[in-house]
């Protein structure tokens, strides 16, 4: 591979803003990207995929390039210069990359690498939480979570199939495999830009990893039916359960974030989803209007992450201890709030994409010892580990309310 100047740059400067102005990676590589025009898919693909992995082995590398934080600029080619000798990319002769230790880098990896918080680029109070809720899973399960996500799509049965779908997408060079165990996935074999397709102008598909198109299929809607998306964000859930209700019935998509709604507005109009309708929880009285109104309930309720490590890197250094134990308290809250809009006989499920048992099984459990979850029975739930599944991680519970 030949480095050129320009993406190098670009990348040093996209890290410089992730790690000292406390920007998201995702939005300030999108900005990055906005500022060449002649950029193409290769190039943009570069600056996107390099920065991202610099984000997420940014631990590991600055140890191996013997520098700390706040990073200077002038010290970013030296975590540039890791990430391209471990890659086995050979650096130009530029003043910024002159003797870089190639033998010393590769010696430093060989020795961090067996310390695992180093080696895998974590917090040491990340590596603990990990290793306390996992066990020796975690070893393999932080791994995984450091791998790049594959992309993977949820055909909109609104107006399409996945095998339609991937005929539309060969036509448009990309290439996909349907996924035997999800039955409306597609995933690509090589990256590329699907948002530039007219495929997905035409509403025929939503990016949503493997693991996530189970949570709507758990919660067992039928058409016609009366749903509630409790904490429904941009809807990547919501345009599956209106997917599956097959236009039917009616799904009311709730949050707190007005922003995340309207996003949630225009991405059903593009899927030709009609049966949903967005509310804004602004008041408790939002929640009250409902009680024993919803057939069904999805709680995908706002968590640490650690399950979407992959596509979310910099969640490793954004996330804080205290973050994770105040939303621990939310996800109790809105376990015992938002199941009094079940009806009777009605069921939901509890969902996060993180992996940590105190997220998950022991707010189901809690729940269900809880005054408020005497009147549910638990049905099943599903762990998703990153390792086993190659997907994200996530968890799942479905829960009955009694007929009484
Ligand atoms: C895991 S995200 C939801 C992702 C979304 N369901 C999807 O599939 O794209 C959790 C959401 O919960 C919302 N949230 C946070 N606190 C909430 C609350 N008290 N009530 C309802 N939603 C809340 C957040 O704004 C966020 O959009």
């Amino acid at each position: 591979m030949r480095l050129h100047r320009n993406l190098v740059l670009a990348v040093m400067d996209a890290l410089y803003h992730i790690f000292n102005d406390d920007v998201y990676a995702d939005k300030q590589i999108a900005q990055t990207l906005k500022r060449d025009k002649r950029w193409g898919s290769h190039d943009r693909g570069f600056i996107a995929e390099t920065t991202y992995d610099i984000v997420r082995w940014k631990r590991l590398y600055a140890e191996i390039a013997e520098i700390s934080e706040p990073f200077k600029r002038d010290e970013l080619p030296r975590l540039f210069a890791v990430w391209a000798t471990l890659k086995g990319i050979s650096l130009p002769d530029w003043g910024v990359f002159e003797g870089t230790p190639t033998r010393r880098i590769k010696g430093r990896f060989d020795e961090l690498k067996k310390t695992r918080a180093i080696g895998q680029s974590i917090p040491d109070w990340l590596d603990e939480l990990g290793q306390k809720e996992l066990g020796a899973m975690w070893d393999v399960e932080i791994a995984a979570l450091n791998q790049q996500a594959p992309v993977v799509l949820r055909a909109n049965t609104l107006k399409t199939t996945p095998a339609k779908l991937r005929q539309r997408l060969l036509d448009e060079q990309i290439v996909t495999k349907l996924l035997k165990e999800y039955p409306d996935a597609l995933e690509l074999e090589e990256r590329k830009n699907v948002f530039a397709t007219s495929v997905f102008k035409e509403g025929l598909f939503e990016v949503q990893d493997a693991s996530s198109q189970e949570v709507a299929r758990m919660l067992d809607v039928q058409p016609g039916m009366r749903v509630v998306d409790a904490c429904a964000g941009a809807g990547g859930k919501t345009l599956h359960l209106a997917a599956l209700m097959e236009n039917k019935g009616n799904v009311v998509a709730m949050d707190i974030y007005q922003n995340k709604l309207n996003e949630l507005k225009r991405r059903a109009r593009r899927a030709g989803a009609h049966n949903i309708e967005t509310r804004l929880i602004d008041s408790t009285k939002t929640v009250k209007k409902l009680h024993s109104k919803a057939d069904r309930l999805l709680i995908d309720a706002p968590c640490s992450g650690l399950g979407v490590l992959k596509r979310n890197p910099d969640a490793k250094w954004k996330l804080q201890p205290e973050f994770i134990e105040n939303i621990k308290k939310t996800q109790a809250q809105l376990l015992r709030d938002y199941a009094k809009m079940v009806k009777p006989g009605g069921k939901m499920v509890y969902a996060t994409c993180s992996v940590l048992s105190s997220e998950n099984e022991q707010q189901v459990s809690a729940f269900l010892d809880s005054q408020e979850g005497a009147g549910f029975v638990f049905d099943k739930e599903k762990k998703i580990y990153a390792h086993q599944s190659g997907y994200d991680g996530f968890y799942m519970a479905l829960l009955e309310r009694a007929n009484t």
